[in-house]
């Protein structure tokens, strides 16, 4: 056995990731070819690198297939009902900032508030005879955040990717997606509301509380630990 830490397979996550451990010492790299998703740790002993999709990270920790994982605190919060009775967050890695938020068209001038969003879906629905449609792939947070501002005459439309898009084509009224820059929001005229953030969330180590581990894998993860600065 060892301590299985899984991190994003590609993309700016994973070299990021790769710097952050680096810094602390422990170098972890791709093997093989590009295409080869293994890699290793060099640095310390007893600790096993496994490439996954960001996406997969949080469900990997919450079935204990990996100890350590590296992913957005969005992706956990989504993926794992109760999410800290899951996984244990051990260090913010200070990237992959993006905030989740709701966004409507930039001509709805009226609507600026959650209030005034709440207003519209009720007379979109009196009018159209269907509720307004929110594109995201957050499911789970936007429907949490939804109910705690009272808002219910809407409906959610699954969009996996360019949910900016939605809007011009004519799937969705509004979408709750992640913004970094704001350029693709703009690009697709559309606005945040004011009071439209859910959440903010960076990349983060996590520990799953639940991964099943001997002596000599909590002797490699207390290492683990104070090489990388955590307390
Ligand atoms: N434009 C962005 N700027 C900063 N962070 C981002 C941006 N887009 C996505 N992220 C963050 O990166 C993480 C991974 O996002 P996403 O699932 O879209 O990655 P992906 O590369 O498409 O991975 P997958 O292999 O699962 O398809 C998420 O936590 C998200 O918040
Ligand atoms: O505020 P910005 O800097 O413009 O970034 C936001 C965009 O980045 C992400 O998309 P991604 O590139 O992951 O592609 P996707 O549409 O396939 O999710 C996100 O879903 C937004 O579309």
């Amino acid at each position: 056995m060892s301590i299985k830490l899984g991190v994003p397979s590609k993309g700016r996550l994973m070299e990021k990731t790769f710097d952050w451990f680096g810094q602390r010492g422990v170098t972890l790299s791709r093997s093989g070819s590009d295409r080869e998703y293994s890699g290793k740790v060099e640095g310390i002993e007893g600790v096993e690198l496994v490439l996954l999709s960001a996406g997969e990270i949080p469900r990997e920790l919450n079935a204990g297939r990996i100890h350590l994982g590296v992913t957005g605190t969005d992706l956990v919060r989504e993926k794992l009902g109760q999410w800290d009775q899951r996984v244990e967050e051990m260090a913010e890695l200070g990237f992959g900032h993006a905030d989740l938020i709701i966004a409507v068209p930039q001509f709805w001038v009226d609507v600026d508030t959650m209030d005034d969003l709440d207003a519209v879906a009720a007379a979109f629905r009196a009018r159209h005879g269907f509720r307004l449609r929110i594109a995201t792939k957050y499911h789970r947070l936007v429907r949490d955040f939804l109910r705690e501002r009272g808002v219910a005459d809407y409906q959610l439309v699954d969009s996996q990717g360019a949910t900016e898009g939605t809007v011009k084509n004519e799937t969705a009224e509004a979408v709750a997606d992640i913004t970094s820059t704001g350029d693709t929001l703009r690009a697709n005229h559309l606005k945040i509301l004011s009071d439209g953030l859910m959440l903010k969330s960076q990349a983060t180590l996590f520990r799953a509380r639940r991964a099943p581990m001997r002596d000599e894998d909590r002797r490699v993860l207390a290492e683990l630990e104070e090489r990388l600065g955590i307390d």
